[in-house]
């Protein structure tokens, strides 16, 4: 299956023309765990995209006839079954930009047969089967994973109905297959028990599979966007760096991105991240080697930072919800501040600064929560590179970036650094960073 449908979306319209490295999303679960469903659902959602479809049961290998004469003992779900060197040097050559032949498995005859079907680089890339996620390399070409967890028993009842009603097949028969072959119970049940089941752990979302569940559904596509929108910007822009998504992070983001956490939760989880991003943004600055004697007397080899060196910037006001975190991690830091003023009609203006007196001598990490337009940024910036402050000097730290900031950010100023912790679907009619979390600033300081 293959859809093509227009061009890429229009918030990075400004990155196409670059050698395109496709997204490839791996779907796994259980035989007749709707896989499909799920691949046809992204398909549809992602519109502007160019998809390709790989099913992992176009690599099986094709049957020697002495296996043939026994093909009913033959076991279709362990991963020996795969030509997996096949799939990962077809999924190498498309990651690479190549075309690659993807080979015609007859499920008749149990032979791979002529003519290969060929297919050309896309944006994204699918790749469903039971196993998919079974060998390192593979998954370590994917983006994002997804794993279709259903129960066995509506398994087995969605392939019995998959099998009569959709395929036409009789009832008779397809009961007589499960009981005469025992293929089900034979194989089926156990690969899924020794081998499918143990890959579930890979996965970025679980998806509790139902026709209508809705949710999962939208989470799926929501995650897939922003995961697309991350790797489409940092393939783009080399001075961005997004720190790497842990469940523990997302969690974090769940719940200050919700818009019914209290205000304490809040604040107690953006500050938990806000640490992070910080600790993530001195891993930035310059260090020097450094020998020290440990208490067993070794020697250990390790790097030293030069406080000295660094100061901080604030945006008034959201940025100063980042202050403590950098103070906690650089004692005695100075911390500068500015504050502009954004207005509908005249666009931003810095109405108040306050900055070290040698920040020209200083790497400075800027302060603020949420990277919308970019304008504010823009100007923070303009004013650090007029007080002397070298570009590359500047590391410019926030929780939640936009796609449109970003692009204005690095465009103008391709030399200073972002480190974000996830960046968004794009800005809404009001320029409001979509999902986002709202007012940071009203939400951190309890005014709204
Ligand atoms: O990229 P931009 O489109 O310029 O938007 C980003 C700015 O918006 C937010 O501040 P806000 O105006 O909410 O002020 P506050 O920090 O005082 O709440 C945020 O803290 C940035 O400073």
């Amino acid at each position: 299956m293959e859809s093509r449908s227009g061009k890429s979306s229009p918030e990075i319209s400004s990155m196409e023309n670059n050698t395109k490295q496709p997204f490839i999303i791996g779907v796994a679960g259980g035989s007749a765990s709707g896989k499909t469903t799920v691949c046809d659902i992204i398909t549809q959602q992602l519109q502007g995209q160019q998809i390709i479809v790989l099913s992992q049961e176009s690599f099986y290998h094709g049957l020697s006839e002495q296996k043939l004469s026994r093909v009913h003992q033959y076991n279709f779900d362990h991963p020996d079954a795969f030509n997996t060197e096949k799939l990962l040097s077809c999924l190498m050559s498309l990651k690479c930009g190549n075309k690659a032949s993807i080979p015609n498995y007859d499920f008749k005859t149990h032979k791979n047969v002529s003519p290969e079907r060929k297919v050309s680089p896309s944006d994204v890339i699918i790749l469903e089967g039971i196993l998919v996620f079974h060998d390192p390399r593979i998954r370590e070409l994917m983006n994002v994973k997804l794993f279709v967890d259903t129960d066995a028993d509506v398994r087995l009842a969605h392939r019995i109905y998959r099998d009569t009603v959709e395929k036409g097949r009789d009832i008779t028969t397809v009961l007589e297959q499960f009981s005469i072959i025992l293929q089900y119970s034979k194989f089926v049940k156990p690969g899924y028990q020794d081998f499918i089941a143990p890959t579930k752990k890979y996965a970025d979302i679980i998806i509790p599979w139902g026709r209508n569940n809705q949710v999962a559904i939208d989470l799926i596509v929501q995650h897939i966007k922003t995961k697309m929108g991350q790797h489409d910007i940092c393939k783009f822009y080399s001075n961005l760096y997004v720190m790497q998504s842990t469940f523990q992070i997302r969690g974090m983001l769940t719940i200050i991105r919700d818009a019914y956490t209290t205000k304490h939760d809040f604040v107690f989880y953006a500050d938990r991240l806000i640490r992070l991003v910080v600790e993530n943004g001195l891993g930035h600055l310059p260090f020097k080697e450094k020998q020290v004697k440990t208490p067993t007397s070794a020697v250990y080899i390790g790097v030293e930072f030069r406080r000295e060196t660094i100061c901080g910037v604030s945006v008034i006001r959201s940025g100063e919800s980042m202050e403590n975190a950098l103070r906690a991690c650089c004692k005695g830091i100075k911390i500068g501040k500015i504050l502009i003023h954004k207005d509908a009609g005249e666009g931003e203006q810095l109405i108040y600064q306050h900055l070290p007196k040698d920040i020209a001598d200083r790497h400075v990490l800027l302060l603020d929560p949420i990277l919308a337009t970019g304008n504010s940024a823009v100007q923070a910036i303009s004013l650090l590179l007029e007080k002397g402050v070298p570009e590359s000097n500047i590391i410019f730290l926030n929780l939640i970036s936009a796609p449109q900031g970003i692009d204005m950010v690095c465009k103008r100023y391709p030399r200073i650094k972002i480190v974000t912790a996830e960046i968004e679907l794009g800005l809404n009619e009001n320029c409001h960073v979509i999902p986002g979390m709202g007012d940071f600033g009203d939400r951190y300081f309890g005014t709204y």
